[in-house]
């Protein structure tokens, strides 16, 4: 007995020795958290300190367009590279004249000028500058005036397009080669590469032709020898690095230029390579040494803002529609959404209020598309409502608003799409409405992306920010430092300068805590609408009873959850069928730490906006108004016993039920499970009929997010660009994928409604495992797809497939292959 009793004593010490423990390493974890986060501000001053030094000492300072030293750049002295961004050379009044004559432009951006010199005094240069900032220019105009011709390496036959109308619209003479160049034209170009007197100063070929055309190497190896071949320069040169976000498989062969042409000097241009995808071009390029300049990526010119969201859609609208006829009256703008849905439906409501706005999405007809697109870049339309297919490429010079009515899914993103604002380098504004729902549209759209999430949460955090420079957090994205004096009272935070109080939101949170803790407890799921409905009182009444309510407003409230998601006090927790994704909200791993006394939590908070929108004077007129702070704040909002409070909204009997974990935000109200059942038993006669009418429904919703996804999940790379508009016909929708049609695995919410019992309990076993499985097939390498599925992948979906209750006349293997081809080709699909 006595051994017994001290095996319990024992058992138990151990228990709460090893709960101990993981607090412990949870605090440490927030610990190395804070000092990688401390570090990070460390070196961003240590960089601000060096610039501030380098100002002092004019010798070596760097313009506002920094350019990173490389190692052929050390090699060179700082007095040296600013040589380059003189006007002395033997070329220097031919590049004046030409700037002026055949570019009509008065004078050259940062950097452009030392771009030039440097590739027309012969060294290899890696030129990372903003979009729409002229990278074009920096060979353009090199192009003309050297000998001979420039070869430009580009992916998009839609850019090189572009390019050579452009530049036959000023008398330069350029030719492009592409798999739809037509026999005559190729032949031209062939003959024109070693013809010394040809007049052709640039070709434009994709990496696909340099690949796979013998008979162009030949050409430029002829060329070469005659001394005709002057430049290469290489556009979007990170998609030669598996590092960067648009790898090519064909720009890994690029190297065979230097190879061939060792004499050539080569110009790689990107707006986005980081130095780690810079040194991965340059051993595929095999260029030794290129000297890397940097433009920042500041656009000082730009005014951002964020403003909240009213849950209520018609605000958002009306307050745009107020920025537009107002402060905007006559100005070109783009308003980004979501989905294609949002852009049909959000430029019908800004028509209503008489604006001239249009759609624009990736489901259109071209020949839409390129007529709104023509009429705006004409002004004959005010505002483009877009999906972010209107993308790249969209160059006009005097767009003085981007307004985006739902926030992007990184920061990177909201840089890019934001920066087609103020082209022409006068002021322009770039607002971003903050919606709490949004976030949760977005995550599930972006779940397959590596790390989605991740830079959701950033964009999420930036607009979350009161107080700090929006420009110093964009800037962390693009390795600089931009101070609040480089932002110039050019953002919402700098310009209001609030002092916004840091209140303590631990009880809160552990409200929060303590509602996902019961609800895990009922075996429900909550989605994060559902949570902040319990939270604020508005659940079901048996629910209140048990959980402490607050009367925070809900601004507030949502703004809470959201800090304890950034936090990791609370984590997503996707739920997926094949026709759905599903976001609820589970106990992060932070969240232990709330059961330590002495843990708090604290947040920095905007009062709500008071009232339907407040339209503040944005973009460099005038100060903005602060919205209205209501009394209260956060830390004061009182905590209430709801079960006791008169003033709790009343349940009606229909809320009296569990949560129904397919039920999401935009669902019907949950349906009670005994009218369920009753509805079961009733509907036999009817089930088949039912059974047809919700298949097709779901099939039109899954067409419908498919659609949604192939816009939003567009990326401005160049294959998601290409497959948009090669794939599929005109006016037609993205095909569902077969495999998602013909599954075996009943798993949408409308045909569980009509299925057995027995059928529903096995129905939600394969559902839970099916949301399992796909994570962790989430994480196997990409290398796989598109592929018949490996035996080890097979295997590795069959096993815990063994412990599972299968539908008859489902087989294991059988299941495992299916669920391997709906999740890859989902999984492509969302590449695309
Ligand atoms: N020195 C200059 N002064 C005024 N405008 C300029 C100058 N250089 C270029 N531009 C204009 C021309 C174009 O309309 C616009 C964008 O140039 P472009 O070369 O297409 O940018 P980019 O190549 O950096 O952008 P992207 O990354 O989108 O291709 O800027």
């Amino acid at each position: 007995m006595d051994v017994g009793g001290n095996t319990n004593d024992v058992q138990e010490e151990l228990e709460s020795v090893e709960a101990e423990l993981e607090l412990l390493e949870l605090q440490i974890a927030e610990l190395v958290e804070k000092q990688t986060e401390l570090s990070s501000r460390k070196n961003m001053l240590l960089l601000k300190l060096e610039d501030a030094c380098n100002a002092a000492h004019p010798s070596s300072s760097s313009s506002s367009a920094s350019s990173k030293s490389s190692s052929a750049e050390s090699a060179m002295t700082k007095e040296e590279m600013k040589r380059y961004d003189g006007t002395d050379f033997t070329w220097s009044s031919d590049l004046e004249q030409h700037l002026k004559d055949s570019f009509q432009l008065d004078k050259f951006r940062p950097l452009q000028l030392r771009a030039i010199n440097l590739t027309l005094a012969g060294r290899d240069l890696f030129l990372v500058m903003p979009t729409g900032r002229g990278k074009s220019l920096c060979y353009q105009l090199p192009a003309v005036c050297s000998e001979g011709f420039t070869l430009v390496v580009t992916p998009l036959v839609s850019l090189m397009e572009d390019q050579t109308m452009y530049l036959k619209s000023i008398d330069v003479s350029a030719v492009m080669l592409n798999a739809s160049s037509s026999k005559e034209n190729t032949k031209a170009a062939m003959a024109g590469m070693t013809d010394p007197n040809s007049p052709i100063k640039l070709i434009y070929v994709t990496p696909e032709k340099i690949a796979k055309s013998k008979m162009l190497m030949s050409r430029l190896e002829k060329a070469y020898k005659a001394n005709l071949l002057s430049r290469i320069a290489v556009d979007e040169v990170h998609c030669c690095s598996q590092w960067g976000h648009d790898f090519r498989p064909d720009y890994k062969l690029l190297g065979i230029l230097k190879r061939q042409f060792p004499k050539v000097p080569l110009l790689g241009l990107t707006a986005t390579a980081t130095s780690s995808v810079l040194k991965d071009c340059e051993k595929i390029l095999c260029v030794k040494q290129p000297i890397t300049l940097t433009a920042s990526f500041n656009r000082t010119n730009l005014y951002y803002e964020v403003r909240i969201k009213d849950a209520d859609h018609d605000v958002s609208i009306n307050d745009i529609a107020s920025l537009i006829k107002g402060k905007y009256k006559d100005q070109s703008g783009i308003v980004y959404v979501f989905s294609q849905k949002d852009a049909e439906s959000v430029s019908a409501e800004l028509q209503k209020r008489e604006i001239s706005a249009y759609p624009y999405h990736s489901n259109m007809d071209p020949s839409d598309k390129s007529r709104v697109h023509r009429k705006w870049a004409s002004n004959k339309i005010q505002v483009v409502v877009a999906t972010v297919a209107f993308g790249m490429g969209i160059d006009k010079a005097d767009v003085r608003f981007v307004i985006h009515h739902t926030i992007s899914k990184s920061i990177e993103n909201y840089y890019q799409e934001s920066g087609r604002a103020g082209r022409d380098d006068h002021p322009a504004d770039c607002i971003v409405y903050f919606g709490f729902a949004d976030i949760f549209r977005i995550s599930t759209m972006v779940v397959m992306e590596n790390v989605g999430q991740q830079k959701l949460l950033q964009m999420v955090e930036y607009c979350q920010n009161v107080d700090r420079c929006r420009r110093s957090l964009m800037a962390v994205h693009f390795d600089e430092v931009w101070d609040d004096e480089g932002c110039d009272q050019m953002c919402d935070t700098c310009r209001n300068a609030q002092d916004y109080p840091n209140v303590d939101i631990t009880l809160h949170a552990k409200q929060v805590v303590q509602i996902l803790e019961l609800a895990t407890s009922m075996d429900e799921k909550l989605t994060p609408l559902k949570l902040v409905e319990a939270w604020t009182g508005k659940g079901p009444a048996k629910r209140r009873k048990m959980i402490q309510t607050t009367t925070m407003p809900r601004q507030q409230a949502e703004a809470v959850i959201v800090r304890l998601l950034l936090q990791g006090y609370l984590r997503e927790d996707f739920s997926f069928t094949p026709y759905t994704t599903y976001f609820y909200v589970k106990l992060g791993r932070k969240a232990p730490l709330l059961k330590t006394p002495t843990h708090t939590l604290k947040m920095k908070m905007r009062a709500p906006e008071a009232g339907p929108a407040v339209v503040k004077a944005a973009s460099g007129q005038g100060k903005s108004k602060e919205p209205k702070r209501s009394g209260q704040s956060a830390g004061d909002a009182p905590v209430r016993q709801v079960s006791k409070d008169a003033s709790a909204p009343k349940a009606s009997e229909e809320e009296e039920v569990t949560f129904d974990p397919s039920v999401t935000e935009n669902s019907q109200p949950p349906v009670p499970k005994q009218k369920l059942l009753k509805e079961q038993r009733n509907l036999s006669k009817r089930q088949e009929k039912r059974l047809y009418i919700s298949q097709n429904q779901t099939k039109k919703n899954l067409e419908t997010e498919q659609a949604d996804k192939a816009d939003f999940c567009e990326d401005r790379g160049p294959k998601a660009r290409q497959s948009n508009h090669s794939k599929f016909p005109k006016g037609r929708r993205r095909p569902p994928p077969s495999a998602a049609a013909s599954s075996p695995v009943p798993s949408s919410p409308s045909q569980a409604s009509v299925i057995s019992d027995t059928a529903a309990e096995e129905l939600c076993d394969l559902r839970n495992y099916y949301s399992k499985q796909l994570k962790r097939i989430n994480y196997i390498s990409l290398e796989h797809l598109g592929q018949p599925a490996e035996p080890g992948v097979l295997s590795c979906i069959r096993e815990p497939l063994r412990s599972l209750r299968l539908p008859r006349r489902v087989t294991i293997a059988r299941t495992a292959r299916s669920l391997w081809t709906r999740v890859s080709g989902r999984r492509r699909l969302v590449q695309r």
